[in-house]
């Protein structure tokens, strides 16, 4: 998207005449399955779709055909964002490299939302509202509490018992905000060493995740980023002065036209016409309090046992 191309272009024209010293790969995994459906996926832990399988490896052939090679990738704690990691550096004969997972990669907690369809949210609430949900900087959705259908999915997983934070200090809802908040720590303290000490480092992260450390390496203001989407499975990549600064527009690798529609792709998932096969009528599914296609969901969801009724989602967010 143009926005897209100023924000970054202005941020690096503050930027110009300095010397990249320093080179870092960011990356959203590939499309996930739940993208197909449409669905807010979070923290529910969903396997790469066939299409994201053939993303991760296309990225991985790229970045070899360009010369690249990877001394570390860092991934979040969730499988799409791991599968991504394994089949890019399978891709690039590279498998060795080590891949260090966190949950600070994760993507955003987006609370009750979770397990719910994009367009028929805008149906409900309005494209807008949830534009604000998916985009906005310190927008935070309303919490997830135990009555929703993925609370004991997401808390009981023994992954979050590895983390730095004990479980009921990790997070029930975040803003993007909040996201650069538990991100930044582990930037500073972790990744940031390794490209020090010259290590060519990719981050198999998450649409907000990436778009949470893309604003706070780009200096993207709190309403800009509201105009950033990102693909999945396209590389990102960023080139640092010694202060760790842009020295140049970050760059998208490969196809631009693809990379284009990609983006549109993302951001067209909150038109209310945006059905997937799954939701074959959605304002129906909605009225009857079923969710989401009943043979894709994992669990029996509706409006009331998901925690979400209309009226608690449009308060719980101020508007
Ligand atoms: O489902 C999610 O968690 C994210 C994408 O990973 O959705 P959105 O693009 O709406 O922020």
């Amino acid at each position: 998207m143009m926005f897209f191309h100023l924000c970054v272009q202005a941020a690096a024209a503050r930027q110009s005449f300095r010397m990249s010293k320093y080179k870092v790969f960011v990356m959203r995994h590939g499309e996930g399955a739940w993208t197909k459906e449409n669905r807010f996926c979070s923290w529910v832990d969903q396997r790469l779709s066939e299409d994201g399988v053939k993303e991760a490896l296309a990225c991985g052939h790229l970045l070899k055909e360009a010369g690249y090679q990877l001394d570390v990738v860092f991934t979040s704690l969730l499988s799409r964002s791991i599968h991504t990691a394994w089949l890019l550096l399978e891709a690039m004969g590279q498998e060795w490299v080590p891949v260090v997972r966190t949950w600070r990669l994760n993507e955003r907690h987006y609370g009750a939302l979770i397990g719910l369809n994009r367009a028929e949210m805008a149906l409900n609430h309005g494209e807008e509202q949830v534009k604000q949900w998916r985009r906005s900087y310190d927008l935070t959705p309303p919490p997830i509490d135990e009555s929703h259908p993925y609370f004991l999915e997401i808390y009981n997983d023994r992954r979050y018992s590895t983390c730095d934070l004990s479980i009921e200090f990790l997070p029930k809802s975040e803003s993007l905000k909040d996201v650069l908040e538990r991100l930044q720590p582990y930037w500073d303290g972790t990744i940031v060493p390794e490209i020090k000490r010259g290590k060519l480092v990719l981050i198999s992260g998450h649409g907000n995740s990436c778009r949470a450390l893309l604003k706070h390496l780009e200096g993207i203001s709190d309403a800009d980023i509201v105009n950033v989407t990102l693909p999945t499975g396209t590389p990102i990549l960023i080139e640092l002065d010694e202060n760790f600064r842009p020295t140049k527009p970050m760059q998208l690798l490969g196809d631009q036209k693809a990379i284009q529609a990609a983006i549109r792709k993302v951001e067209d998932q909150d038109q209310p016409g945006c059905q997937t096969p799954s939701i074959r009528n959605i304002k129906t599914m909605w009225e009857k309090g079923n969710i989401v296609g009943a043979t894709e969901c994992p669990k029996a969801m509706n409006k009331e046992t998901v925690g979400v009724k209309s009226k608690s989602v449009t308060n719980g967010v101020g508007c």
